[in-house]
């Protein structure tokens, strides 16, 4: 009984045809996403293939046949190139470089080209009849050069891709599963094939066709039900414009190769201006940016200002695979507040918040490191001084009063001394005053001087001890001769000024 199959292998070839024709706008459709362009053209071959031979199937005479192979050959001849360039995209999670593409691209289109001249030279098959088997048209033809070309190319194409495949598998073990189900999309066909060579099919029919059926519901879950790599790249470009930070790609000759709408706003420029603009030409940027050009280090901050805002430029080298430095990525971010915040914690930690001079702290910190420096032919004196009866002010015109004797001590203190001069509350009504490169004798004019001045202007006197180093005392020994000094300026009656040599009681004992 002769068995009518012709509708149902026909209907099953039309449906590969439609969904590989399908998936293939469906991968088109995902632009951004480098696999899905490289994807939608292999769908589409299928599409062409299948189609071909259910056209080859139905066909009535031997030139009709001819054609549909032809168009057959249209989408097969491409088929191992774009499977190669899907997989290696995937592999990579970018584009190939150029050279790979075109290679493969010559080789199918010189299949292509055989095949379209086939009948002048048959170089690549010679249809010898066609004859009916349950009414499906089946072609026998003898095989030529340009056939084995395209067997050698098809199985390799298959290897390399299953040989990538393994190796992603084994690197990345999240990938498992959608690289599982492109390896079964791929192997699918080549088994159909497989079975043809063989001839384990008492039907002659190709089986590949079929299988490719398998191969677009394969290949839609693998590379898109995961979303392994097709949702990140739109993430990234919803996060690259809701940053609200300005952040610019450049590529290695530092031109402006993307930007977000944030780099805009802070140049103030239109997309037409930024792209492709070299950006040490660009103002509102810290200066030596063209050094990034040699830069190798792995992230660099600049701190620069603009509109008299603080600002922080992050500096991102561009490589791919541990290679070369292809391009920076630039992330600005203004620090004004954090900047303010951290001077004001800077001067809260080193300045007296009465006064404004530097606090017991800070002098004390900096005091080894300046005496240090300290000799004979480099001197270095101190003024250690205290306010004469300051609880009396005090008491007569209470808190706040003796608050601002204490602030206009501190003012007069600036004005007075040289810029030279480290002046520190010392505590209470107390004062240190390092003198660096000044003598004793020079500490003492200074220390009359202040003492004149509080007397004419702010209206009560100082009492103050001066010590010279020799560049051999301890910070404390120093304090101590300067502190016996003041000790007997006082006990002398106050108001005045008493070096460590003019003192009874010998100084240097501290
Ligand atoms: N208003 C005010 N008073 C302070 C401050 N710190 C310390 N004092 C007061 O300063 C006074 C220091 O007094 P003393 O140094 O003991 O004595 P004096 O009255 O200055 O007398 P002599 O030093 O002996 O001339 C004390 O009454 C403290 O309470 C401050 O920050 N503000």
């Amino acid at each position: 009984m002769d068995i009518d199959l012709l509708p149902a292998a026909t209907t099953l070839l039309l449906i590969a045809t439609v969904v590989s024709l399908a998936s293939s706008i469906y991968a088109f459709r995902q632009h951004n996403y480098p696999v899905a362009i490289w994807c939608g053209w292999l769908m589409l071959a299928i599409s062409i293939y299948c189609a071909g031979y259910a056209g080859e199937l139905s066909s009535t005479t031997l030139q009709q046949a001819d054609n549909w192979i032809r168009l057959q050959f249209m989408g097969a001849a491409y088929i191992p190139c774009f499977v190669i360039l899907m997989t290696l995209c995937y592999r990579l999670q970018s584009q190939p470089p150029l050279v790979i593409p075109a290679l493969l691209l010559t080789v199918s289109s010189l299949i292509l080209v055989l095949v379209m001249g086939n009948a002048s030279h048959h170089l690549v098959y010679r249809l010898e009849s066609i004859h009916k088997v349950h009414q499906l048209t089946l072609s026998q033809f003898s095989i030529g050069p340009g056939y084995y070309l395209h067997l050698v190319y098809l199985n390799l194409s298959w290897v390399l891709t299953l040989s990538l495949l393994l190796q992603f598998y084994r690197t990345i073990p999240a990938y498992r599963k959608p690289i599982a189900f492109i390896a079964v999309g791929t192997t699918a066909p080549w088994l159909g094939y497989l079975v043809n060579i063989a001839n384990y099919s008492s039907l002659q029919l190709d089986f590949a066709p079929l299988c490719f059926l398998i191969t677009s519901f394969c290949y839609w879950i693998g590379l898109f039900k995961y979303r392994f790599a097709n949702l990140s790249p739109i993430a990234r470009d919803h996060i690259f414009e809701a940053l609200n930070k300005p952040l610019l790609v450049l590529n290695e000759q530092l031109q402006i190769v993307d930007f977000n709408r944030k780099a805009s706003d802070y140049f103030g420029c239109t997309a037409q201006r930024l792209l492709g603009k070299d950006v040490s030409q660009l103002a509102a940027l810290p200066n030596g940016l063209h050094h990034l050009r040699h830069s190798q280090n792995e992230m660099e901050l600049l701190e620069f200002t603009h509109n008299q805002q603080a600002w922080e430029l992050a500096i991102y080298p561009l490589r791919q695979q541990q290679q070369r430095i292809q391009g920076f990525i630039l992330v600005f971010q203004e620090v004004t507040e954090r900047v303010q915040l951290i001077e004001t914690l800077r001067t809260h930690a080193e300045r007296d918040t009465l006064t404004n001079l530097f606090n017991r702290r800070l002098l004390m910190g900096r005091l080894p490191a300046l005496l240090a420096e300290a000799s004979e032919q480099t001197p270095l004196s101190l003024i250690l001084f205290d306010v004469d009866h300051f609880k009396a002010i005090n008491d007569a015109q209470g808190h706040l009063a003796g608050d601002q004797a204490l602030i206009n001590i501190g003012r007069l203190v600036q004005h007075t001394l040289p810029t030279t001069a480290l002046a520190a509350r010392y505590g209470g009504d107390e004062f240190l005053i390092v003198l660096p490169r000044c003598t004793a004798a020079e500490a003492t004019q200074l220390a009359n001087m202040l003492n004149e001045q509080c007397q004419a202007r702010l209206g009560f006197s100082l009492s103050l001890g001066i010590t010279q180093s020799t560049g051999q005392e301890t910070t404390e020994q120093l304090i101590q001769r300067a502190d016996t000094a003041l000790y007997q300026a006082k006990s002398q009656g106050r108001a005045r000024a008493l070096t460590c040599s003019q003192v009874m009681t010998p100084c240097g004992a501290g």
